[in-house]
């Protein structure tokens, strides 16, 4: 381990995040009686630019109006690219309650994105008075974003979350597909005849999650757009699962209870960190640093990676 401690996550569940648009309000108590940790209402890439004044009245009204539980409460603004931003922001935080969590920052470039964003925030806040400090998440969907991912990760104290935003990501890399997350067709390996499939949001994924966990930071999955197909989103949530990510987006509320099985350690999972936990303690005791469990190789690396399937089974079921 380097010198510098790695910082601790947030320890807040974010294995679901449920999106839907600000300019429907009909589904907001459904949202709200989901299942799904954070719920990001957007008024964003679902909204049409000619309804963003009225969809944002709407979300700054249900902030208050709708119980939203327990869960993190996230309003996705538009991109610092657009005119409505600073409108989003400043109307968020003079008119929405004190229910406002996070704010989500969309198509990040850079450090100076979230410098920009925290300014503004920073100020209205002072200025209203408001108790609760806005806290940040920020996509990861642009080739600058994901060139920039670290200084990003480390821009500001108020960033808890990174998702990565695989449509538009796809679109700024010149990603030869329209498909948003999961296999894409023409992304195969060619052996002996057999066509093996390959994971072209991989590696963006490992760079996000390492950014993220060098600074603290939650990282997550973003989209799957073909809500038709669970095996697709369910492969897609265990390779990010399996990488370090904590969760996933919902993009409709059929994807909410797969992301929750997916992000939730099993039971087998838990018991067996638990087990290799005790192995190593009865190990200690005999003065040795490595044992066999099962027929493998355990040791004080072993503790660590048991460690994060209990805290991760601990944190969710509170
Ligand atoms: C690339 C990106 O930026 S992704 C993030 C931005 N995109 C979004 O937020 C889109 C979110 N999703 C949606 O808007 C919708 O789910 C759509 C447009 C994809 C599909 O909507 P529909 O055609 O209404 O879907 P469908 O008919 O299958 O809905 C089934 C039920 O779920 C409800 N529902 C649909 N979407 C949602 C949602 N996001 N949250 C909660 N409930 C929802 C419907 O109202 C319907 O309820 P009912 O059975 O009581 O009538
Ligand atoms: O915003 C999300 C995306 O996939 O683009
Ligand atoms: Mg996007």
């Amino acid at each position: 381990m380097s010198f510098k401690i790695q910082p601790a996550a947030p320890a807040r569940p974010n294995r679901c995040q449920l999106f839907g648009p600000g300019s429907r309000p009909a589904i907001f108590e459904k949202m709200a009686a989901s299942d799904a940790d954070v719920i990001n209402l957007d008024l964003e890439d679902s909204v049409a630019p000619s309804d963003k004044d009225s969809a944002r009245a709407n979300v700054i009204a249900a902030i208050s109006d709708v119980d939203w539980g327990n869960k993190t409460f996230s309003v996705r603004i538009n991109g610092l690219d657009t005119p409505f931003w600073y409108r989003d922001v400043v109307d968020l935080l003079e008119q929405a309650g004190e229910r406002l969590d996070q704010i989500m920052i969309p198509k990040v470039g850079c450090a100076g994105d979230i410098y920009a964003v925290d300014a503004l925030v920073t100020a209205v806040e002072a200025a209203k008075g408001r108790a609760k400090r806005i806290s940040f998440e920020v996509i990861i969907e642009s080739a600058a974003g994901i060139a920039h991912v670290e200084e990003i990760a480390a821009a500001s104290p108020r960033l808890q979350a990174m998702s990565l935003g695989a449509a538009d990501f796809a679109a700024s890399m010149g990603m030869q597909t329209t498909g948003i997350g999961g296999t894409q067709e023409n992304y195969y390996m060619h052996r002996d005849g057999q066509k093996h499939w390959s994971d072209p949001w991989h590696w963006a994924q490992a760079a996000i999650v390492a950014a993220c966990r060098t600074h603290g930071v939650l990282p997550v999955d973003g989209p799957f757009g073909d809500f038709s197909d669970d095996e697709g989103f369910r492969a897609q949530a265990r390779r990010s699962a399996t990488l370090g990510m904590v969760g996933k987006w919902a993009i409709h509320p059929k994807q909410v209870a797969i992301a929750n099985e997916v992000f939730t350690p099993s039971a087998e999972a838990v018991a067996e960190a638990r087990e290799i936990l005790a192995a190593m303690e009865a190990a200690k005791a005999k003065g040795e640093g490595a044992t066999v469990y099962k027929g493998r190789l355990v040791d004080i690396a072993s503790i660590k990676q048991a460690e994060v399937i209990v805290r991760q089974s601990e944190m969710i079921s509170g």
